[in-house]
């Protein structure tokens, strides 16, 4: 099936119907605090036509994953949404618990109601297939309360978990605005016969990171991948580059040492992977430096200035950049600047440009450059698994769900 012809809000009436609406407003956090609220704003549109078509709206999202800093309640969410949407938003702290279903129950045509962190279930955090994911007990216990899912969540397309892949299989299912948007842009402005596309990684979802370069690789659509943040400190060591005693701490804490035996597989096949030539570091004692990335002795922070000078020169070659992933520990002012310089960079190279993910979004919009971008997406992993050819499960799940409720 082609993704055009996947159902949008135009082919279902919600009229007086109760929607279930899976967004992604998974967003940068610090200290329990909302750095950016790109992706609660990007659902606005989506949410405001369900209203206005009468709908009563549930919401559901994950934020952050369990064991790390940002795996926090959605209620700042709710707050945030309240004020962009213009109306009070009603949020319940739990997700299928009787709390829950009873709001769910007595909601009315035109209210809103956001559940709590989706990932809070257990079952949430584990990928299976559709037909697994549909038999969850969140699925059973909440699919009943609904006529209706809309899946507006782009950003998680590429994650089969049950919120995500479940519901479609067990009720009549669309792609919210958002999805239907970057699905169609994306089709639109990736044009393979376009190049040199050159693909700058960074941020900490390495995992992910490496299965998407072994596709970018495999498919040949990347020209060039530059590496930075935890991305390129995981390359440099498979490299044989001593990266010194912390780093490799952080990287054995992170899990990210069993991914060294991929990273020297890419590198020896001849994949076109580049890593940084310096950072920026900071000691025991909080000194901040910047260090030849062959002798560093501090904690690496950020990509240092040879590094954005190097990454920039390639980047004017380009035709197409895709970019993806904070160079350094941005949410320190401190460590700003390797992100913020790469991006700049990027827009002024005059390539068409693709940025992904949250970090991102937050820099252009600092750099109020927003009129020079290409296209901003709201995903990073989904953008990326989409443009490596990957399908993405979410959109698997909606065809599944035409398959089986609009045929008839
Ligand atoms: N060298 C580094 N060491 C530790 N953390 C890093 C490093 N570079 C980037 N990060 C962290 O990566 C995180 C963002 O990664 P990720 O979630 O993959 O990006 P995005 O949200 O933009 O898609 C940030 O919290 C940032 O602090
Ligand atoms: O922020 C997200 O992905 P991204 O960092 O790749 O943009 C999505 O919310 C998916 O989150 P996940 O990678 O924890 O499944």
């Amino acid at each position: 099936m082609k993704l055009e012809e996947l159902p949008t809000l135009d082919d279902i009436d919600v009229s007086n119907k109760k929607v279930l609406l899976r967004v992604d407003f998974n967003s940068p956090v610090k200290d329990e605090e909302l750095l950016d609220d790109s992706r609660i704003r990007a659902h606005v549109p989506t949410i405001k036509e369900l209203l206005e078509k009468g709908a009563a709206v549930v919401v559901i999202s994950h934020q952050g994953r369990p064991g790390e800093d940002d795996f926090i309640t959605l209620e700042p969410h709710a707050k945030k949404l309240s004020e962009v949407l213009g109306q009070t938003i009603n949020f319940v702290d739990d997700v299928m618990g009787p709390e829950a279903r009873r709001r769910i129950k007595e909601l009315k045509p035109g209210e809103v109601l956001l559940l709590d962190n989706v990932r809070f279930l257990a079952e949430e955090n584990i990928n299976a297939p559709p037909e697994v994911q549909a038999k969850t007990y969140l699925v059973r216990r909440l699919a009943k309360l609904f006529d209706v899912y809309v899946n507006d969540a782009f950003a998680t397309a590429h994650r089969s978990q049950p919120s995500v892949v479940g519901f479609p299989l067990v009720l009549p299912s669309a792609m919210g605005r958002v999805m239907e948007k970057e699905v169609k842009a994306l089709s639109k402005v990736f044009n393979p016969q376009v190049s040199p596309k050159i693909f700058v990684l960074g941020g900490g979802k390495v995992p992910d990171t490496i299965v998407i370069i072994e596709n970018l690789v495999k498919n040949k659509v990347a020209d060039r991948i530059l590496t930075t943040g935890l991305v390129a400190e995981v390359f440099l060591v498979a490299k044989g580059v001593d990266l010194g005693e912390k780093n490799m701490e952080v990287l054995e804490k992170k899990g990210l040492l069993g991914l060294i035996p991929k990273a020297k597989k890419l590198l020896l096949a001849g994949a076109p992977i580049e890593t940084p030539l310096d950072f920026k570091t900071v000691d025991e004692e909080g000194n901040v430096r910047v260090e030849p990335a062959f002798s560093v002795t501090g904690l690496i922070r950020d990509v240092g200035p040879a590094t954005v000078k190097t990454y920039g020169e390639l980047m004017k070659d380009a035709r197409v950049i895709v970019m993806r992933g904070p160079a350094g520990v941005m949410e320190d002012p401190r460590f700003r600047e390797g992100t913020r310089e790469l991006v700049r960079l990027a827009l002024e190279s005059g390539a068409f440009t693709i940025f992904g993910g949250g970090h991102l979004t937050a820099v252009i919009k600092e750099l109020g450059m927003e009129d020079k971008v290409g296209h901003i997406s709201t995903g990073g992993g989904a953008l990326l698994s989409f443009l490596a050819g990957k399908e993405l499960p979410a959109l698997k799940a909606l065809e599944m769900s035409k398959e089986r409720f609009w045929s008839k």
